[in-house]
């Protein structure tokens, strides 16, 4: 059975992996009188109507807010101020507007100034995705079981924030709610330092000879080739999230450097207790995290808190 729909009006501007995915869940749910989408290429937008997934495709960032309920980017974070800006003055008053971005402070540092009073701004991340980018790359199926966080700034209405966290809820997702900067210093460990590390590593092994014909891809049976999956995500994608979630990821790379030094000196000594130690820690965080997956526990946000971000909780 499909569910009511939750906003007569859903605009999703940005059709790629992410917005696809969000018409074609909220679409199976129901969760939309109408979807209106449209993208920054006229190639993309001619791919949506091609698809079907929406019920109307439309030219302009304006065009899509006019009188939508809900409006969602799905657009690179670098983007999102520019846009905001663009559709301020078409937004409904009690229209909800969110976003789907992977940093969260500079994507209300840099929306907010431009929404009219009247309207709802409810930033969220869907913590989902994988290497594809595009309108065909999308699938219902993406966010079930997968954390969403909500970043609502201080005095936003909780019903708004309510109506956004049932939206993410139907489409499969958990969803929680924190500030932007205990958002950005969570994932800077678990999802943007991962990525710098992968395409540092994929680039170093081109050094080495041509990563595709040599030896590097012929005998990368697992780890290497999980590098490579993560090395082929979106360039503007990524380099917005580098540039605009530097801090944090800054602070983390640090750490991590520490850590390497230390696993260094201790392969260079020679002291196989202290490497034997460390791989038994990390062993045993692994299984910690499937087990968390298999309980459908909360992972414990809050360890990563740093002086920076305990303020803010
Ligand atoms: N890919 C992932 O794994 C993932 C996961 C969670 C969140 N995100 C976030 O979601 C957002 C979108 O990522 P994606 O993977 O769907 O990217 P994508 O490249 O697949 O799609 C991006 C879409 O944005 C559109 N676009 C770009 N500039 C625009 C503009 N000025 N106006 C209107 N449309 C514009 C493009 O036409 C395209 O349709 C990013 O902010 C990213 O950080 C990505
Ligand atoms: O599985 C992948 O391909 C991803 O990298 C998805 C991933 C992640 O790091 O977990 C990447 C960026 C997003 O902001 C959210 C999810």
């Amino acid at each position: 059975m499909t569910a009511a729909p939750l906003f007569q009006r859903v605009a999703l501007i940005g059709f790629g992996l992410i917005g696809g995915s969000i018409a074609r869940a909220a679409r199976a749910q129901g969760l939309a009188g109408e979807i209106v989408a449209t993208a920054h290429s006229a190639k993309t937008r001619a791919r949506v109507a091609e698809l079907g997934i929406a019920d109307r495709v439309v030219e302009t960032n304006a065009e899509a807010a006019d009188g939508a309920d809900l409006v969602i980017l799905s657009i690179p974070v670098g983007v999102c101020g520019a846009v905001a800006q663009e559709i301020a003055s078409h937004l409904k008053p009690g229209a909800i507007i969110s976003d789907v971005g992977s940093v969260k402070g500079a994507v209300v540092r840099d929306m907010a100034p431009h929404l009219p009073a009247g309207v709802h701004f409810v930033p969220a991340h869907p913590v989902a995705g994988t290497e594809h980018s595009g309108p065909d790359s999308g699938f219902a199926e993406l966010f079930i079981n997968r954390w969403c966080i909500l970043t609502p700034p201080e005095g936003t209405d909780p019903a708004a924030v309510d109506r956004l966290r049932a939206f993410w809820t139907a489409i499969g997702a958990r969803v929680e709610t924190m500030t932007p900067e205990h958002h950005d210093l969570v994932l800077a460990i678990t999802s943007h330092l991962p990525h710098l590390i992968a395409y540092t590593i994929v680039g170093t092994a081109e050094e080495l000879g041509d990563v595709t014909s040599s030896e590097v891809m012929k005998f990368s049976a697992g780890g290497f080739r999980d590098f490579t999956r993560i090395a082929a995500s979106d360039p503007t994608m990524w380099r917005d999230v580098f540039l605009t979630n530097k801090d944090a990821v800054l602070e983390m790379l640090g750490t991590f450097n520490e850590d390497l030094s230390k696993l260094t000196r201790a392969m260079r000594r020679g002291d196989g207790e202290a490497l034997f130690e460390h791989f038994t820690r990390t062993r045993a965080i692994r299984r910690g995290i499937v087990e968390i997956g298999q309980n459908s526990a909360a992972p414990d946000f809050g360890r990563l808190q740093t002086s920076a971000t305990k303020k803010n909780s």
